[in-house]
């Protein structure tokens, strides 16, 4: 995993106040007709943050990011960056953005449109190390119309970088990379982080959210219903697994003692021919559950303790999952759901947006894809 948690010093370092508002919405909402794309959108970052910004499609991430830099005016509350409007804050240079929309200038070298862009720039770097930055060097004498879309991506980076910006916003930056090429992204975008940048990025990917940023805005319908780090947000949906074995031989448990549990959440009893029985148990506590299944007498074999992922959170806090399934009463053993497919994963092993959701039965076995 790419280090996290050295931005904010940085920031310090690179001249802003810890306490100074890189951007703050408040009580903003915008419509398109009669679709409401944010909601009462209260939010202020802070320097040297990596927030990511996490929804799935139409969740309202786009607009937000639009609203931010000044392209679309909200129909209630406001916007501002450096504690003045998004254009300021512009045309002073201290944003650079990446959005999902605009395609490059064609039959330029890359080399030549990343020098423009520093030279227009009021705060413009040296192209050869805003290349280097954002790992096209390789690209530089390539047509920019001729470009993969991962390639194209990379670029488009690099002229978000092209200047020493206090804050970059990037909408879905990864979109069209290969696994290895995102991860190399990724460290690039940490590098922009420690450089002391704020650095804001909407995204599909949980992976993404969950490994990049030190805080996670959840995006929903165009309301923001989460806001914390990914183990806060995690840990907001009773985000820890406990599984152990009962064995026939071991003292008689029955499913209501388990259930009473301190810290259960959800409480789910299989079983074999052989009559061993597989507990697991998803606690907001799981200290305080483990504790008190030693307490009342039980013989838990091969106990583990492990982290649910931001996946099954994100789930859990839409409420778009079935979150807690429960086992049956009166201990017959539950079958795996009905037609209970889970969230497949993409090529990167990050389960895609458009199946976040898909399934309502997603269940602990979906969360195992997002455990760390
Ligand atoms: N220009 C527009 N005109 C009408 N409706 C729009 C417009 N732009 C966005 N919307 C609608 O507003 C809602 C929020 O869209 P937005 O693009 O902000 O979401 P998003 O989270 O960025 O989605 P995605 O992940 O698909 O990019 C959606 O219902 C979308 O259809």
């Amino acid at each position: 995993m790419i280090g996290k948690g050295v931005g904010r010093m940085s920031a310090v370092t690179a001249g802003l106040r810890a306490d100074e508002e890189v951007a703050a919405f408040r009580g903003v909402s915008k419509s398109y007709g009669q679709v409401r794309a944010v909601n009462g959108l209260d939010l202020v970052l802070r320097p040297g943050e990596t927030v990511a910004l996490l929804g799935p499609n139409g969740a309202g991430k786009s607009s937000s990011l639009d609203l931010l830099l000044g392209l679309r005016e909200p129909d209630q509350g406001s916007v501002s960056l450096f504690g003045g409007t998004p254009r300021a804050a512009i045309e002073a240079g201290r944003v650079g953005a990446m959005l999902q929309s605009g395609g490059l200038m064609g039959d330029v070298l890359v080399r030549e449109l990343v020098k423009l862009a520093c030279d227009v720039h009021p705060r413009g770097r040296r192209p050869a190390e805003v290349m280097e930055s954002a790992g096209i060097t390789e690209l530089a004498d390539r047509k920019a119309d001729r470009l993969s879309g991962g390639q194209e991506q990379r670029v488009r980076f690099a002229l978000a970088i092209a200047g020493a910006n206090d804050l970059l916003v990037l909408d879905e930056p990864t979109t069209g990379m290969d696994v290895s090429v995102r991860r190399q992204f990724w460290a690039a975008m940490r590098a922009q982080a420690d450089a002391g940048r704020t650095v804001l990025f909407a995204t599909h990917y949980l992976e993404e959210a969950d490994s990049i940023a030190d805080r996670v805005l959840v995006l929903h319908r165009g309301r923001l219903i989460a806001d914390g780090t990914p183990a806060e947000i995690k840990a907001r949906a009773g985000a820890r697994r406990i599984t152990f074995e009962l064995h026939p031989a071991d003292p008689a448990a029955d499913e209501s003692l388990l259930r009473t549990l301190p810290g259960t959440v959800s409480l789910d009893v299989t079983g074999r021919i052989d009559g061993v029985r597989t507990v697991r148990i998803r606690s907001r506590d799981a200290d305080a559950s483990v504790a008190a299944i030693y307490r009342a007498g039980l013989f838990p074999r091969g106990l583990e303790v492990t982290s649910l992922g931001l996946e099954q959170a994100f789930l859990t806090i839409t409420g778009e999952g079935a979150p807690f399934p429960q086992s049956s009463a009166g201990g017959t053993l539950p079958q795996p759901s009905a037609g209970g497919t889970l969230p497949q994963p993409s090529a990167g092993g990050t389960p895609r947006p458009e199946d976040w959701g898909k399934d309502a039965a997603a269940d602990d076995s979906a969360a195992e894809e997002g455990k760390r």
